[in-house]
């Protein structure tokens, strides 16, 4: 039987979206979600969003496949669409312009705002090696500015879990990154136990990062949210940016806090529909 959905994106960074609220369990298996993904042979995103009922006192349950068919505990781009595609779920029944997310991260919190974007409370940056998770060592537990060999080189590396597993470097000019080439030796390296995004941050000033991405699942991605949260997180333990600046993607910019008050992470940024069908 066909399965309705609709296609959004956050910056490029472009999703299925299922209305799943009968139902705690997805209704498409991984496999068929690799299928729907596939830019050839499907309909064609970076993964496959699924709006389910909410647990433990929460308004909704996202879950999310990534192209590769695998899980990830978050999505930043992903949840904001999510929102976006919930008030049109609800349509004049809804209530409230502000959820409350169950993920495999935790509660995540998604607010629309005057000017129809989304902001994000995408709780706190996690930053302990053994919450990455990532085997690298360092004195203090965390990984700052720790080198890495990867494809032959020593890259100084800052790691940082959004919920789901960030690896950061700094570099000159991120238009030079071979991004297909080394990608995937980073998201498969041995020190990280269950693989992860990579981000390649160029320091334009204080405010303003450019920023490209490797994604766990996907490969290259026109935008990462939690990547571009836990850039700026690393952004700032490196000492190279203030605690609220525009990481700028190739899909366009997010707005990222790290608040002093509250530790969490504010995330600001588009969501737009593409289109609806049947599968
Ligand atoms: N693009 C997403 C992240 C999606 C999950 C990621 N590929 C992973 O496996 O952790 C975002 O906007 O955060």
């Amino acid at each position: 039987m066909a399965i309705e959905f609709t296609k959004y994106h956050g910056l490029g960074n472009d999703f299925i979206l299922i209305d799943n609220r009968s139902s705690l369990t997805p209704v498409l298996t991984p496999e068929k979600a690799v299928q729907w993904c596939d830019r050839h042979f499907g309909i064609g995103a970076d993964g496959v969003i699924f709006a389910l009922p909410g647990q433990n006192g929460t308004d909704y349950t996202m879950r999310i496949f990534n192209s590769d068919g695998s899980e990830p505990e978050m999505c930043g781009n992903g949840i904001r669409c999510l929102a976006v595609f919930l008030t049109e779920l609800e349509g004049i029944s809804r209530t409230k312009d502000k959820y409350h997310i169950h993920t495999l991260a935790g509660v995540i919190t998604p607010q629309l705002t005057d000017d129809g974007q989304v902001k994000v409370d995408m709780g706190e940056p996690r930053l302990l090696a053994g919450e990455i998770p990532t085997t690298i060592t360092s004195r203090d537990s965390q990984v700052i500015n720790q080198p890495l060999e990867v494809a032959e080189k020593t890259w100084d590396v800052t790691c940082v879990s959004m919920g789901n597993p960030h690896c950061i470097t700094f570099v000159e000019d991120v238009a030079a990154i071979n991004l297909e080439g080394i990608g995937p030796q980073f998201e498969s390296h041995p020190v990280f136990p269950k693989k992860t995004n990579t981000e390649f941050i160029q320091v334009v000033n204080r405010n303003y990062l450019k920023m490209r991405v490797w994604e766990r699942g996907a490969g290259i991605t026109l935008a990462c949210g939690t990547g571009a949260c836990a850039s700026l997180v690393a952004g700032v333990l490196n000492g190279k940016c203030d605690r609220t600046a525009i990481i700028e993607l190739p899909g366009g910019p997010l707005e990222i806090e790290w608040s002093a008050v509250d530790n969490r992470i504010y995330m600001t940024g588009t969501a737009e529909r593409v289109f609806t069908g049947k599968y």
